[in-house]
């Protein structure tokens, strides 16, 4: 490859998760002779010159599916290098569309429950996507338990109550016994909620608990030598920088939480990103990635602006009490 070829900027490419009523997604399969021939993407393509994104969304899903999107929800922006291109993958969330999609290309098109997405048929720049699309857009990370594990189990449920269903058990002083009990009284909860909940730092007891996944610490990103948890576990990682976020994206990692973004209390001498610094990471990361950090649940629009999956924390969704 000439060096003028392996230096061009990236192919801007737009792509729509359509999702109906139902929750399901529409997927439609690359054609024979066309780069990633077989796999099944999501409808979209190249935008053109003179183009902003969300016309060139309009267009191509126009031309390929026949339907006209009425709104889109930008969802995570993949940079991705093939050995034959190397594209930047922007995907929207498009939920409210006209018309009934039909294929104008010839191309086959299948709804997959979003639960069901199965990135072995699909291109890897996607697979970030698949875990965009089923990760919401808040994680709670809980505070030290301390001696009250009512009270600690109070604060949990006002979470549930209010909508949170990404939950990271952070318990790091408690002793052994009384960690597993108040996991798996959190797991009942969170469950029962319809949520999902990781243990920080301790893959070892996601199966014995069945917990749903594991969130490690940006020391153990160095330590690790591969993915600890099998790939229907949620494998999350703590991240500050880019060669953090590297590393998370060469062990596998699932999503990360990249912070802090704004001055915390709880980490007074470490130096905020600002939000041009966590968009500028972020938008290096091939990953779905949390902001974290001095952040309220009303910042949630500045950080998806940004790039972000959503936003990450502990005071931002735990009530004090
Ligand atoms: N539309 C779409 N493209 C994807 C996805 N994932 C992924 O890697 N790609 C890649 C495949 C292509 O290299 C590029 C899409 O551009 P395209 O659809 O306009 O490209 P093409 O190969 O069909 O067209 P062309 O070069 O022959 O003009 O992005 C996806 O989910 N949707
Ligand atoms: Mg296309």
């Amino acid at each position: 490859m000439s060096a003028a070829l392996s230096e061009a900027a990236p192919v801007h490419v737009v792509a729509a998760a359509l999702i109906d009523a139902d929750g399901r997604v529409l997927l439609a399969q690359r054609p024979e002779g066309k780069h990633l021939a077989g796999y099944w993407e999501f409808p979209g393509g190249k935008v053109e010159p003179g183009e902003s994104a969300l016309q060139a969304l309009q267009r191509e899903i126009l031309e390929e599916i026949g339907v006209r999107v009425a709104s889109a929800e930008a969802l995570i922006r993949i940079p991705w290098r093939y050995s034959a291109k190397q594209i930047l993958l922007d995907v929207y969330r498009v939920r409210e569309f006209v018309g009934v999609p039909h294929s104008c290309e010839g191309q086959s098109l299948k709804w997959v429950p979003a639960a069901a997405l199965d990135p072995a048929e699909m291109p890897a720049a996607d697979h970030p996507v698949i875990h965009a699309l089923a990760l919401p857009d808040r994680y709670l990370i809980t505070p030290e338990p301390g001696a009250d594990l009512g009270a600690f189990l109070a604060g949990l449920d006002a979470a549930l109550d209010r909508g949170v269903r990404l939950v990271q058990l952070r318990a790091l002083q408690l002793e052994e016994e009384k960690l597993r009990t108040l996991a798996a009284e959190c797991l009942t909860r969170v469950r029962a909620a319809g949520g999902q909940l990781l243990i920080s730092r301790r893959h070892d007891l996601v199966e014995e608990l069945d917990l749903d996944g594991v969130h490690i610490s940006a020391a153990q990103l160095q330590s690790l030598q591969e993915r600890p948890v099998s790939l229907r576990r949620w494998f999350a990682a703590s991240c500050h920088d880019a060669r953090e976020l590297q590393l998370a994206q060469s062990l596998q990692v699932d999503f990360a939480v990249l912070g802090t973004v704004a001055p915390t209390l709880s980490h007074p001498g470490q130096v905020p990103l600002g939000w041009d610094g966590f968009s500028a990471l972020c938008a290096g990361a091939a990953l779905p990635v949390f902001a974290l950090g001095g952040l309220v649940e009303g910042d949630l629009p500045a950080a998806i602006e940004r790039g972000a999956q959503g936003i990450a924390g502990i005071s931002a969704f735990w009530e004090l009490r």
